[in-house]
Formats: C-alpha cells, sequence, structure tokens
C-alpha cells in the first residue's frame, strides 16, 4: 500500500505545459533571437562559458551552427538549454512571453503546496528558464510555491541517479516522492530510484499512454489517485 507523498516532482514539457507552446512558442523565439543575442552578449563572461562548452561538444563546427543543428533536432544539450534560457529571459520580462500551463495545473500545485506538500520542477529545460516559465506564468508568479529546480546538470532525465539526487536534494525517502511526466522513459528512471510515478497523458499534447505507469489526463486526476488534496472548489457568487 503506497502513502500519500510528501513531495512531487514536475516535469514541465508535456506536464505542466503544452508541447505546442515550448514547441512553436519559446524555441522559435530563441531560434530568432540567437544571432542578435551572440552578437550583443557573445563577450559576456557566462555566454563565453556556454560557448566553449558547446565547442567542446561539437569540434570544428561554428558554435551557432552548432546551436542552430540541436535546436532543429530539438537535442536537450546542457549549453543549448542554457542558452535558451538566457535568450527567452528577455521575452518573459518584456511580456512578449506567459508560460503556459494547463488549467488544472496551479489550483493543484497551490492546494498541495498549501498542505505542505513539498514541490519541485526537474526538466531540460534551465533552471533559469523554469524560473522563468513559472515566475510568468499565465497563473501569475507560482515561484513561491515551488521549492526547488533541476535540469540536466543534476542528471539525465532518463537516469535513475538523476532521481535518487533528487530524492537527496528533497531529503525524503524516494517512496515518499511522486514524479509526473509524459515520458515513460523517465518514469521507467524514476521509478528504478523507488519514486512513485504517473505519467500525464494529455489528449491536446498527443502523449500516448505507455501502459507500463499508472496515467492521468489532468493534475486533480493525479490528486485524487495518489491521496493529495483537491484544489478547492469554485465557491458560488
Ligand atoms: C521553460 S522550460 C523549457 C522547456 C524546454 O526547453 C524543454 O526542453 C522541456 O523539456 P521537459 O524535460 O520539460 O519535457
Ligand atoms: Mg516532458
Amino acid at each position: 500500500m503506497t502513502t500519500p507523498p510528501k513531495a512531487v516532482i514536475c516535469d514541465i514539457e508535456g506536464t505542466t505545459s503544452a508541447i505546442a507552446f515550448v514547441k512553436e512558442i519559446l524555441f522559435p523565439f530563441a531560434e530568432r533571437a540567437l544571432d542578435g543575442f551572440l552578437r550583443a552578449h557573445g563577450a559576456e563572461p557566462a555566454v563565453v562559458a556556454i560557448l566553449d562548452q558547446v565547442r567542446a561538444l561539437a569540434p570544428g563546427q561554428d558554435p551557432a551552427e552548432a546551436l542552430r543543428g540541436w535546436m532543429a533536432r530539438d537535442e536537450k544539450v546542457t549549453p543549448l538549454k542554457a542558452l535558451q534560457g538566457m535568450i527567452w529571459r528577455e521575452g518573459f520580462e518584456s511580456g512578449a512571453i506567459r508560460g503556459h500551463l494547463w488549467p488544472d495545473v496551479a489550483p493543484c500545485l497551490r492546494a498541495w503546496a498549501g498542505a505542505g506538500v513539498t514541490l519541485r520542477i526537474y526538466s531540460s529545460g534551465s533552471v533559469e528558464a523554469q524560473k522563468l516559465l513559472f515566475g510568468y506564468s499565465e497563473a501569475g508568479d507560482l515561484t513561491p510555491l515551488l521549492s526547488g529546480f533541476d535540469d540536466t546538470r543534476t542528471g539525465p532525465k532518463r537516469e535513475a541517479a538523476s532521481y535518487a539526487a533528487i530524492a537527496r536534494a528533497t531529503g525524503l525517502p524516494p517512496r515518499e516522492i511522486l514524479f509526473l511526466s509524459d515520458v515513460a522513459e523517465e518514469l521507467d528512471a524514476a521509478g528504478a530510484a523507488g519514486m512513485q510515478v504517473c505519467q500525464l497523458v494529455r489528449k491536446a499534447d498527443g502523449t500516448v499512454e505507455s501502459g507500463r505507469h499508472p496515467a492521468c489526463a489532468t493534475f486533480p486526476e493525479v490528486a485524487a489517485r495518489f491521496g493529495l488534496p483537491a484544489p478547492d472548489e469554485p465557491r458560488p457568487a
């Protein structure tokens, strides 16, 4: 018999947020702004360090071309993700982009955090980008609800060791942590580390249910299935 989780770790793309938002808004924004960003900021130490990482991973290639290739193939390469986060900052801070969240997400995050459940994010998007998405989300600034953020610098999302590291950071045994993702291989890895897992199968994203894990279509379904608090019902006027 499993106990209700004391912590919930959320993936972003396909779980809290639409795949179309990432692919049709965020990625094209970064691609359009890449050359201008490198011209304006290419000599800054943080950007120089990222470009050095790009050169190390794509020796002999022009770094901008390597970045474009990774973007085109949606490769979750750490220096690309770090640079995208820096580029998106301007879009979020200017109001050109707002972080998409499925409407069922924010009410549950509020209810869970309000009941003392620890909430964290684990995404291939950089920690900087995660904070922007939740800080400038369609549901307002949700960062005060979140206790921690992890990206591929913690480790690859399909390796159990990454989830073991996140459990250590959370200070809870893995069995008291629930990981939510749309990607079955990520859930396999979290399950191998001892976490409870649930696949988000969002119809609008076209996610295919793996059959290997419990599956839910929305966060309130997750709450009902795993014994987490349900969001407040809207009060009649
Ligand atoms: C603001 S997070 C941007 C999303 C992103 O870049 C990405 O690669 C999403 O991957 P996920 O691990 O959340 O599925
Ligand atoms: Mg995902």
